[in-house]
């Protein structure tokens, strides 16, 4: 039996586990890239109206760095495709996964960049690392020496991008393995680098999944939020408010649009 697909839609609908309606919380209060409860405001009644301008088309671009074997691979796999291998695989070079959401009613997509810690496989990977949304530094809570090299890492992702422009998450990998009194202490550590480096601070397992579901919500919505407030001001608080006149008073209605009309060719 053929289906007929509308000539429009491209792409499946997006996965109904993918769906975003609330702000995802932060790990810790002490390291978050901010700790409000609730998606900004001015976001919300942009996805209500429709005003997201081309936030829905968009693809950010999420790079996950860190030392070999730490378990980048994994965490992407656990949540792209719900696996866990416990055989270790070295990543050559770059791997890349696409997921895509909907958040507050606006398809948004995250494209993860899963790269190669190994060092020789550094240089390759490192021409990836341009033009990241979301830098992701991934450590093993059991190896202090990986939570060492962290700030190597960012330094390294950071040359290739604009600091002013990314968001920053430090992760601690394989929890699972460790116990509380000694997760306790690498966390100290953590949480301080992570303030320092303005990093938010996530602890998750991949071999159980704890965490890592709610890891990479926090992503795509602090990423979506960023993209929204970049277009709402790119778009100008004079064409906002118009929207708000032409409900208020129908003359409005054509000065508006032709103040627009100019805009656009301008
Ligand atoms: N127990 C446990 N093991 C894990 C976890 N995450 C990863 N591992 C194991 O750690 C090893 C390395 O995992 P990978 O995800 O391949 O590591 P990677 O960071 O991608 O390594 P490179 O590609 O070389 O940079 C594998 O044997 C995994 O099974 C976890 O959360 N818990
Ligand atoms: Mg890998």
């Amino acid at each position: 039996m053929s289906v007929r697909v509308p000539s429009m839609s491209v792409l499946p609908p997006v996965r109904r586990d993918r769906i975003i309606a609330q702000l995802p919380q932060f790990y810790s209060k002490k390291a978050a890239v901010h700790t409000k409860d609730e998606f900004n405001s001015k976001v919300k009644t942009a996805c209500q109206e429709q005003r997201t301008g081309t936030v829905g088309f968009k693809i950010a671009k999420v790079i996950v760095v860190g030392d070999l074997a730490v378990g980048k691979t994994c965490l992407i796999n656990r949540f792209c495709k719900d696996a866990f291998d416990k055989n270790y695989k070295a990543t050559i070079g770059v791997d890349f996964e696409m997921e895509r959401f909907e958040v507050l009613g606006v398809p948004f997509s995250l494209q993860l960049w899963d790269t190669a810690g190994q060092e020789r496989f550094k240089c390759i990977a490192s021409t990836y690392y341009r033009g990241a949304q979301t830098i992701v530094i991934v450590f093993d809570v059991n190896d202090v020496a990986s939570l060492g090299h962290a700030r190597q890492w960012l330094e390294d992702a950071l040359k290739e991008n604009d600091p002013t422009n990314v968001q920053l998450f430090l992760v601690g990998t394989k929890k699972d393995l460790s116990s509380p009194a000694q997760y306790s202490q690498i966390e100290q550590d953590a949480i301080e680098l992570a303030e320092e480096i303005k990093a938010e601070y996530w602890a998750l397992s991949s071999l159980t999944g704890e965490n890592v579901r709610e890891f990479f919500f926090r992503i795509a919505s602090l990423a979506f939020e960023a993209n929204v407030l970049a277009e709402l001001e790119k778009s100008g608080s004079r064409h906002i408010g118009d929207v708000i006149k032409i409900n208020s008073n129908s003359n409005n209605v054509y000065a508006t649009s032709k103040k627009k009309q100019s805009n656009c060719c301008q």
